[in-house]
């Protein structure tokens, strides 16, 4: 994945006399759970990343962007960072590492209501490791516990950086659920951009395919669905997404037909549910979110497929779109 613009869109000098404009890129890094989809669509101000109480739902790299008059903030949001046991696992870990080699300031998400642990400082390593790139500590969650644990918190952070060798550019609490300093942070993240023009038109709060989005918003629901029994064995690809001919033009309707890959014949009983009503509730969910996402109304078609051990298979991997 690049995050950079063409060479045709580099930054040109500005006049002397004009106000500086800043745009690049920032990347939210942190343990599973710690706030930072929830972040990216704070800063944003509507929901483009896939939240959930469930960790590592986040898998595609969704983009989004904060448009300011004197910048413009492309959020790049990774999955977590965490030991790989699939070839999946391996695939998601290069494409962060990637990522962050690439982007221009990088945020390191930790949860205030949680000591810091064996797995951010894992991911404090390997951020040490990434020399150039400015890094920002955001706090997250700072509803969820008082001034004094969050002092000791800033304090444990500060020397976090300090015993792995490097300064925080800056160490920002927010809430993003309080609407807490997160347009403090947004102030603060600017600066560490580099002078350039705008990269996306006004308006645009993310490139990620639609169809990408949408097999996400399916892929929450389903998740919703059935708990703790399948959470990383369904995949949602997105076949065909048609207006329907022959609709007036005040009552269009948008066909889409997607599938939700499990990854044995067992697990389609979960998805399934008894009578198909779990599925059906899948699609109601998803459908409505969808029209939310595209303003249309929607005709979804859903079906359950096996694509067995897709996880451990790279022919299916990239059949899944990864
Ligand atoms: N109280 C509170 N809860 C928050 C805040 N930000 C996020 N959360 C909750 O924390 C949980 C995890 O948030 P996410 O934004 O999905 O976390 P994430 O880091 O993107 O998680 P992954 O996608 O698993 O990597 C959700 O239940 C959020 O509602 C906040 O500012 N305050």
């Amino acid at each position: 994945m690049s995050v950079r613009p063409p060479a045709s869109q580099a930054p040109e000098a500005s006049e002397p006399s004009e106000a500086v404009h800043r745009s690049g890129f920032a990347c939210f890094v942190g343990r599973p759970n710690a706030g930072k989809s929830t972040l990216t669509n704070a800063l944003v101000g509507q929901k483009v990343a896939i939240t959930s109480n469930r960790p590592q739902t986040t898998r595609h790299t969704v983009r989004g962007i904060v448009h300011r008059p004197d910048a413009q903030l492309v959020l790049v949001d990774t999955p977590g960072l965490h030991k790989p046991r699939t070839l999946l696992g391996e695939r998601l870990n290069d494409v962060v590492r990637t990522t962050w080699a690439e982007v221009d300031v990088i945020g390191f998400c930790l949860p205030a209501n949680e000591k810091i642990g064996p797995g951010d400082r894992f991911i404090a390593k390997e951020l040490a490791g990434i020399k150039k790139t400015p890094k920002v500590a955001v706090v997250t969650k700072t509803d969820l516990v008082d001034s004094k644990a969050l002092a000791e918190q800033l304090i444990a952070i500060d020397q976090l950086g300090k015993e792995l060798g490097f300064e925080w550019a800056e160490i920002v609490p927010v809430s993003a659920v309080g609407d807490k300093q997160v347009q403090l942070l947004a102030d603060l993240l600017v600066p560490l951009l580099p002078e350039g023009p705008t990269l996306y038109p006004e308006g645009d709060l993310t490139d990620e395919p639609e169809q990408v989005m949408v097999a996400e918003l399916i892929r929450e629901a389903a998740l919703e669905g059935v708990r703790d029994e399948l959470p990383h064995s369904i995949a949602v690809v997105v076949e065909e997404m048609l207006p329907r001919e022959d609709r007036p033009a005040d009552k269009p309707l948008l066909d889409i037909h997607a599938n939700l890959f499990i990854e044995r014949p067992s697990q389609k009983g979960i998805v399934i549910g008894p009578k198909g009503k779990r599925l059906k509730e899948v699609g109601i969910k998803s459908r409505k979110q969808i029209e939310a996402l595209l303003g249309t109304p929607v005709f979804l078609d859903l079906h359950v497929k096996v694509a067995k051990d897709w996880q451990r298979d790279p022919k299916q991997l990239r059949r899944l779109g990864f």
